[in-house]
């Protein structure tokens, strides 16, 4: 069981959460807090149930039972109008970018924008996208189409595609597969750039470890349902619980 923190400003609060598929038990009583301006990790092995916790946090999946509770709000008790609302507040960067081919990196960021935000002007709309651009250091690209980006930069321009709604929550579904070690870095950085310029608070779902080390200010350790340890990277990783050691020596280090 983890403290109560009531002196934090907790903006997601997990507690004894339990989902399973048919006789597929993933969470077996997950607690989790994540308090404002934190980047929280959360690592585990393939299958643990990272991504299944992220989609009840987003209620995309119910929980079976236990508490789930977003900026205040219990996730699994909000109806359509206030599950948009709550959606809006939390920019989600899926493990493929999934941008549009057929548009330019422009029309890309705009169209978020103009689907949720009323009567804005075409001077506001472009001074938006350009200063989301430039925080994630692509401006050059505004005219260009995803096929002639780099993965990296397709990763990027994902994540300021859900900055450009300004999330107070930004949930990370591994920001580095599929990415060279130099990207990977760059994205790192970029992960902790964005908490700094944007203010928000992250939860960062990897299996990679310099990504943990790098953006987690704390880590959270996903096994057998729950989570086993949090803490820094540095105290989770000095456990000498044998499924953590097992993970780490399975996890290539930089
Ligand atoms: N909608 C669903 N219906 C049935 N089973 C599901 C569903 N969603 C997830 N699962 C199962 O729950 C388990 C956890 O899945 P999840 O996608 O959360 O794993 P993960 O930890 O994110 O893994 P990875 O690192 O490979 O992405 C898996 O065994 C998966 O098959």
């Amino acid at each position: 069981m983890i403290e109560e923190n009531p002196g934090t400003d907790t903006v997601i609060r997990i507690r004894d959460l339990y989902k399973s598929f048919s006789d597929l038990h993933v969470l077996r009583g997950v607690n989790l807090d994540v308090n404002r301006g934190e980047n929280v990790v959360v690592l585990g092995r393939s299958g643990t149930g990272k991504s299944v916790l992220i989609k009840i946090i987003v209620a995309l999946l119910t929980q079976d039972r236990g508490e789930c509770n977003v900026l205040g709000r219990e996730v699994s008790a909000l109806n359509e109008k206030e599950l948009r609302d709550l959606r809006l507040k939390i920019g989600f960067s899926f493990q493929n970018s999934a941008l549009y081919d057929s548009m330019t990196v422009r029309e890309n960021l705009e169209f978020p924008l103009v689907r949720n935000v009323a009567n804005l002007t075409r001077a506001e709309i472009d001074e938006q996208v350009e200063s989301v651009l430039d925080a994630v250091g692509l401006l050059q690209t505004i005219n260009q189409v995803p096929s002639e980006l780099s993965g990296g930069q397709r990763k990027r321009i994902g994540i300021a595609r859900t900055l450009i709604l300004k999330p107070e929550i930004m949930l990370y579904d591994e920001p580095t597969a599929g990415l060279d070690p130099i990207t990977c870095l760059e994205i790192n950085e970029l992960i902790n750039e964005v908490k700094e310029k944007y203010h928000t608070s992250s939860i960062i779902i990897t299996h990679d470890l310099t990504c943990a080390r790098s953006t987690g200010d704390r880590v959270a350790m996903l096994l057998d349902g729950h989570f086993l340890k949090q803490g820094t990277f540095e105290e989770v990783f000095e456990s000498d619980e044998p499924r953590i050691k097992s993970f780490y020596d399975y996890n290539f280090i930089q």
